[in-house]
């Protein structure tokens, strides 16, 4: 379908601008193509000339011809009545000059589009991309194969016109980054991504950090037809109650431990330090479980020994602080069996935990399931002979910028080479610009949605790389469900709306009004001191007099 003719090149180099006498299927975001001659190399390693569609995104429109503006004055009368009644022609009134930016044509070896850097001749007509070719080539993932996530459509295009999948095996290893102001999808979305890892063709291990609660009703793909495999799979959600997390003490290293402290003097470092390490050796016996208790009078032997009694008694209440609480245990812990295993998704809720026990929580677990990784590719034995992938809600509680977190250091050592390990994170955060920078740079694939604050848009903007200005610019316009996806999973970044769950969402906004609407309905209103008219006594007597 054609759409415009090219006028005149744009202000950077690989822009141009055509005029279209109707704008309406041309929003920023819309792709584009127009045809050209580019030298290719062909199978023999000839270079040949072939006609090639060269794709491109629209990124900006301005009208450049319209009614004048008294034909506006007054609303109650259209411009066009006016036009009639001067008996002025309305045909091609309309007229609108619209920047495009050169993607470049799909190069079929490369599975990725090549600029050819030529731009185009004022004359050249412009098409409107199909639906098919979009498909094609937007993403790199066949649908029909496995490893494939059904994540929506295109924004642009009329519902049920195309199809998004972006492919499982590189977000999960390349790392994600789901990123929206509160209440614009995120947990929507990964929930969606969860339903598409969990499928039959895909079976995957996931670990889910939900300080929220959010994640429980993807519990529902256990009876879900969609879900159940030929062979006989069908996924498992297991869902780990705070009151069931626990970290056992042997597990934390001693920098663990000078952070879990109250801010430790020196000499208390040096006879915890000590005691630690004389426990973990395991020269007085099991070094797998030690007790608050233990370390308490390990510390005050040491403190005997090297003459700091004060300091290992200074100690004693901070340990009976730091791991006093139910979180840590002498022996009980969550197993990375328990937790990990292929076609099941563990949510571990951490709503009743406080923010330090959280971020050591995590900081534990990613020490324990790096290490297991990195056995099992060094052909070691280890507990997770398969890939992982973690979900981490409120990832800048886990990663923050101002570098406070007991877990920001795994993760960083996760993000730079997990992938290596077949370790994949997911980072979800409606605050941007509270993540450690070098978090959100190494989450290669990118799914973007409303951001409003000023602050969030520059951190995405500065760690998302190659998502041009004119689709972050959309960002505060977008409804609930409508993405940018960019990176590593897609050829070129796009607008999608995210297709509807198969599984309810549990993280709707309270109905507060009907829920204090049926508080106060279930609450007892009758002033005290008195009783029903009908249960007085001798009221009966009296209606019967009367
Ligand atoms: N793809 C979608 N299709 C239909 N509705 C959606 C979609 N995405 C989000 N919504 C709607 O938007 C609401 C908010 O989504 P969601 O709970 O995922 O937001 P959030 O960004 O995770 O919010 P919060 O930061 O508060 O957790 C949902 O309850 C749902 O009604």
């Amino acid at each position: 379908m054609t759409v415009g003719i090219v006028c005149e090149p744009g202000e950077q180099a690989n822009e141009f601008v055509f005029v279209t006498p109707d704008d309406t299927e041309l929003k920023t975001g819309e792709f584009i193509f127009y045809e050209s001659s580019v030298t290719v190399e062909n199978d023999d390693g000839d270079l040949v000339e072939e006609k090639k569609k060269i794709f491109a995104r629209v990124t900006s429109r301005e009208q450049k011809r319209g009614f004048p503006d008294n034909f506006m004055a007054d609303p109650g009368v259209s411009p066009e009545s006016v036009a009639r009644r001067l008996g002025i022609s309305t045909e091609g009134v309309d007229l609108y000059k619209i920047t495009a930016t050169i993607i470049g044509y799909f190069d079929e070896k490369l599975g990725d589009f090549t600029n050819p850097r030529i731009v185009p001749q004022p004359g050249t007509t412009i098409e409107l991309a199909s639906d098919t070719d979009l498909e094609e080539y937007l993403t790199d993932v066949d649908p029909e194969e496995e490893g494939s996530a059904r994540i929506g459509e295109l924004l642009h295009r009329p519902p049920g016109k195309t199809q998004i999948d972006l492919p499982i095996d590189n977000f999960a290893s390349t790392h994600l980054s789901v990123l929206a102001s509160t209440g614009s999808g995120k947990s929507y979305t990964s929930s969606v991504l969860i339903e598409e890892m969990m499928q039959p063709d895909s079976r995957a291990s996931i670990l889910i950090a939900d300080p929220h609660g959010e994640y429980g009703s993807l519990q529902e793909m256990e009876t879900d037809d969609r879900f159940q495999g030929d062979d006989g799979y069908s996924p498992e959600v297991k869902k780990i109650k705070p009151e069931d997390i626990h970290i056992r003490i042997s597990e934390l290293t001693v920098s663990d431990l000078f952070s879990l402290l109250d801010d430790p003097s020196d000499a208390q470092e040096q006879v915890l330090a000590e005691a630690w390490d004389e426990l973990q050796s395991g020269s007085d016996g099991n070094s797998e479980y030690i007790s608050t208790n233990d370390l308490q009078q390990k510390c005050q032997e040491v403190g005997k020994e090297k003459g700091l009694e004060s300091s290992a008694r200074a100690l004693d209440w901070r340990i009976e602080k730091a791991l006093g609480g139910d979180l840590f245990h002498h022996s009980k812990h969550l197993s990375l069996p328990e937790l990990l295993q292929p076609g099941r998704c563990t949510v571990l809720q951490l709503d009743t935990l406080d923010l330090r026990d959280q971020q050591m929580l995590l900081s534990v677990l990613f020490r324990k399931i790096n290490h297991a990784r990195v056995e099992h590719v060094k052909g070691r034995d280890s507990e997770l002979d398969f890939p992982v992938f973690t979900l981490l809600e409120e990832g800048h509680r886990f990663a923050p910028a101002d570098g406070d977190a007991r877990s920001l250091g795994i993760l960083g050592t996760i993000l730079s080479e997990g992938r290596k390990f077949g370790i994949g994170v997911g980072i979800i955060s409606q605050r941007p610009s509270k993540i450690d920078d070098d978090v959100l740079s190494q989450c290669k694939t990118q799914i973007i949605m409303q951001i409003q604050n000023p602050l969030d848009q520059d951190a995405v903007k500065k760690g998302v790389e190659d998502v041009g200005e004119d689709l972050l610019d959309e960002l505060p316009g977008l409804t609930p469900g409508q993405a940018i996806i960019a990176g590593d999973s897609v050829n070129t970044p796009f607008l999608a709306q995210i297709r509807e769950r198969y599984t309810s969402h549990e993280a709707e906004s309270l109905p507060a009004t009907e829920l204090w609407t049926d508080a106060w309905n279930g609450q007892d209103t009758e002033p005290s001191g008195l009783t029903e008219a009908d249960e007085e006594e001798g009221v009966e007597d009296r209606d019967a007099l009367i």
